[in-house]
């Protein structure tokens, strides 16, 4: 819904009427009339304008989007988000969860909530996949306790508030425009989130104090054309196949500039694949699940010369543990006042799996679970930001804190499978 106030049509008279009223009425009709079309001017002018982004800048569902964090601030609200955020054990720390409502925030939120630490939410809820699929991992996330604050990342004001309301030690950085092949349709979305989104994070983070220590979520595909596999965070990144690479790749140089600057400790985590039950219906193996079932044919990429199209899919409570061991070891921002105080952490980690899949073996095991024959429709890898292969090496993540992924495909997908029927058993629509 736009919150849009009325615009003057809207008062209009009945004609018939109008023309009938002695003439003082009609002066004070049309008084009426312009006071309130003053008002709304007023009210736009004082309370809309600082929200709006320039719509010459921003998609405008992204700009009616930023309207509602409006509704935000007010005591019960506080209260909420003060709750919300209060650690509950010793050893805890106060986690903003951008993203909260995604697939990975959301198990990521309900695991810090459920060791004690404070989390709080902040989630746009946009319509770029099913939204009624946010809001139903929300309101699993608000019986644990969690709320989330509906709001854009690039919306200043409502960053600042919720700083001023507390004293964040983390944020865990997962609200962004997720997809390799919808970055051709949309690229503004892309730009907006990825990096215009993080920039404004990134300026709100470093003005307080103490600044917060940030863990956030790059990709393996910034590893783009490389062809020298297991990718390590060594490797040349400078080839993205994608524009959605390229802003992920972009919010690592941005991430270093922030660091170098301003003191800000901050670790990238580039993640591979990531499926399990909660998933996003925009992925491969979400909506082969969902026309497999359906009866219907399903698009299969393979390379040239029927070269093997793969990925190294990784189990999300994997990526969870992986999330919680880098916040673990995120050492403290340097930076006091705006200023640098000396050098701050700064790490970039793949968390994969280790053992990638040929795409056929995503569907056949799917078959196997579903216990259906999927209609295969083999095509050529399109050029639309896809690549052929990713494979993570994962000892850098291993050594710092442990990681070490110990779902395969088959069992991931098993869970996956039966969240997936009991989820859309009572007749949901598992549209994207
Ligand atoms: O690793 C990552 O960083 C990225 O992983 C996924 O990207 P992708 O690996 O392309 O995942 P899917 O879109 O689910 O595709 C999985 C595999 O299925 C293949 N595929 C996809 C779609 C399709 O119709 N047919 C098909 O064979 C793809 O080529 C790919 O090999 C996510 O969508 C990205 O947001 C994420 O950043």
């Amino acid at each position: 819904m736009d919150n849009t106030p009325s615009t003057p049509g809207k008062f209009k008279m009945e004609k018939g009427s109008y023309f009938h009223r002695p003439r003082w009425q009609t002066s004070l009709a049309k008084l009426t009339f312009w006071s309130f079309v003053f008002l709304g001017l007023m009210f736009i002018f004082f309370f809309r304008t600082p929200s709006i982004p320039s719509p010459s800048s921003l998609p405008t569902d992204h700009s009616r989007r930023s309207l509602r964090t409006y509704n935000n601030f007010g005591a019960a609200w506080e209260k909420r988000v003060r709750s919300s955020a209060r650690i509950r054990s010793p050893n805890g720390v106060s986690v903003l969860v951008t993203g909260a409502a995604g697939f990975v925030g959301t198990h990521v939120s309900a695991a810090l909530k459920r060791r004690g630490d404070g989390v709080l939410g902040l989630d746009n809820f946009n319509d770029y996949y099913d939204p009624s699929l946010k809001r139903a991992r929300q309101a699993l996330l608000e019986r644990t306790g969690v709320f989330i604050v509906e709001g854009d990342i690039n919306d200043v004001d409502l960053l600042k508030k919720l700083f001023e309301i507390v004293a964040f030690t983390h944020v865990m950085h997962l609200a962004a425009q997720a997809g390799v092949r919808y970055a051709m349709e949309n690229p503004g979305s892309y730009v907006h989130s990825n990096i215009a989104g993080f920039v404004n994070l990134l300026e709100v983070c470093k003005s307080m104090n103490p600044q917060p220590a940030i863990v956030w979520a790059s990709s393996s595909s910034v590893y783009g054309l490389n062809t020298k596999v297991p990718f390590s965070e060594r490797d040349r990144t400078d080839q993205p196949a994608s524009l959605y690479a390229a802003t992920k790749k972009a919010g690592e140089e941005i991430a270093h500039t922030y660091n170098h600057i301003y003191g800000l400790s901050l670790t990238g985590l580039r993640f591979f694949t990531v499926y399990g039950p909660w998933g996003r219906p925009d992925m491969a193996y979400f909506f082969f699940t969902r026309d497999i079932l359906k009866g219907k044919s399903i698009p299969i990429f393979e390379a040239a010369n029927h070269g093997t199209v793969a990925r190294d899919f990784t189990y999300i409570d994997d990526i969870v543990r992986g999330c919680l061991g880098a916040l673990d070891t995120a050492e403290k921002s340097t930076g006091s006042g705006g200023k640098k105080t000396g050098p701050a952490q700064l790490r970039v980690f793949n968390l994969g799996n280790t053992s990638p899949v040929p795409v056929s073996e995503l569907v056949s095991i799917l078959e196997r679970l579903l216990k259906v024959k999927a209609e295969r429709n083999i095509m050529k890898l399109p050029r639309n930001g896809d690549v052929q292969f990713t494979h993570a090496n994962i000892s850098y993540a291993q050594s710092e804190f442990g990681y070490k992924p110990k779902t395969d495909l088959q069992n991931g997908l098993k869970k996956f499978v039966q969240w997936y029927i009991n989820y859309y058993s009572d007749g949901k629509k598992a549209d994207q």
